[in-house]
């Protein structure tokens, strides 16, 4: 099936925030990404703080230019395309979703006026199409009709949430973003909004990249998981597969550290914090941290190799071996004692 989202050899190079206008410190924030999302298919992205999630999600739907590379649209070289073609492009076929959506929504608006405003700026349809428009979404999400003309303020976390997804939805989009959609909210809610999103994937047939700190929710609710460290994909895992048959060692250790395992363990012990994308080491990435380094790993990075199972790849000169139990890694990986 044609991708609705590709793209080949994105980097995404920042300027040091903080640095002023004069620095020439850079953040290697998305390095060399290829990626493919079907329509229809859902695929979460993992990884520590500020490996570069959410500078991917941007770049699949067109909110960062990356600073090269090439990001296919439905086919179309998107940013070869005139800005206000692009802009249309994009705009009505993807939606997204934020972390927290009372900053992500516009408070003195009330939220039959949020859900109109996409539908206003992309000219879609007659007035009283898009007063139906509106209360079709409010349905969708499970708002009631009485909320239209609540101010976000005046919502619960989850329904300011709901009106968020509502948002994203309006121009019938075919991809949504969702970039930590549950992690501002209440822990009792956050199923609620994670069975939302579940259910109108499947009734709305949408292609969903799901962002999130939250490995186990990731595992659960995506076909496809992709692991990032230091602005690479290191790892595109089936979701089945993650917990004990990943082949990357970051992959492995950081689904080690996640509660709900059946049968729980310590979790993989990793050496340190995550080095600076500002000075990302040589070589492999994650070879600072990663018990099986050696002096290979420090001067090579690693080109992707096709493990055996379809739709499984990694980017590792020691992967595990597919049979190798978590337990097993924990006991190899642990810091040994002095002689
Ligand atoms: N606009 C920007 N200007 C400069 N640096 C940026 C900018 N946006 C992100 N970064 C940096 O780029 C790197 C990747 O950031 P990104 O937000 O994509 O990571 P992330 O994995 O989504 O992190 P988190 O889980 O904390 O949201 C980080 O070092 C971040 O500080």
């Amino acid at each position: 099936m044609n991708a609705l989202v590709e793209l080949s050899d994105a980097h995404v190079v920042y300027r040091a925030r903080g640095g002023g206008v004069f620095t020439r410190d850079r953040v290697y924030a998305l390095t060399g990404a290829d990626l493919a999302v079907a329509p229809g298919e859902t695929v979460g992205v993992v990884g520590e703080s500020g490996c570069g999630k959410s500078t991917l999600a941007k770049v699949l739907v067109g909110v960062v230019r990356p600073t090269s590379g090439t990001v296919y649209f439905k086919g179309r070289d998107l940013w070869s395309l005139p800005a206000a073609e692009r802009r249309a492009t994009v705009g009505a076929s993807t939606g997204m979703v934020f972390q927290d959506p009372s900053t992500a929504l516009n408070r003195r608006l009330p939220v039959r006026q949020i859900l109109r405003d996409p539908l206003d700026v992309h000219d879609r349809g007659s007035r009283a199409g898009r007063a139906e428009r509106v209360r079709e979404l409010m349905a969708l999400v499970g708002l009631p009709r009485a909320l239209g003309d609540a101010l976000p303020g005046q919502l619960s976390g989850g329904q300011r949430q709901r009106v968020a997804i509502a948002r994203a939805l309006a121009l019938d989009p075919d991809l949504v973003i969702a970039d930590e959609p549950t992690s501002a909210l209440d822990v009792s809610v956050r199923a609620q909004i994670l069975n939302l999103l579940l259910d109108l994937r499947e009734r709305l047939g949408l292609a969903l990249v799901f962002v999130s700190h939250d490995i186990q929710t990731v595992r659960r609710m995506s076909d496809r998981v992709i692991t990032m460290y230091l602005g690479r994909i290191v790892e595109e895992t089936p979701a089945d597969r993650v917990t004990d048959r990943a082949r990357h060692p970051y992959t492995r250790a950081l689904f080690s550290a996640t509660p709900g395992l059946l049968d729980p363990i310590d979790p993989i012990p990793l050496a340190g914090p995550v080095p600076s994308a500002t000075r990302p080491p040589s070589g492999c990435p994650f070879r600072t941290r990663c018990w099986k380094a050696d002096d290979r790993c420090a001067s090579v990075m690693p080109d992707f190799s096709a493990a055996s199972h379809p739709g499984h790849r990694y980017r590792c000169h020691h992967p595990v071996e597919e049979e190798q139990s978590t337990r097993d890694l924990v006991r190899q990986s642990l810091p040994r004692e002095p002689p």
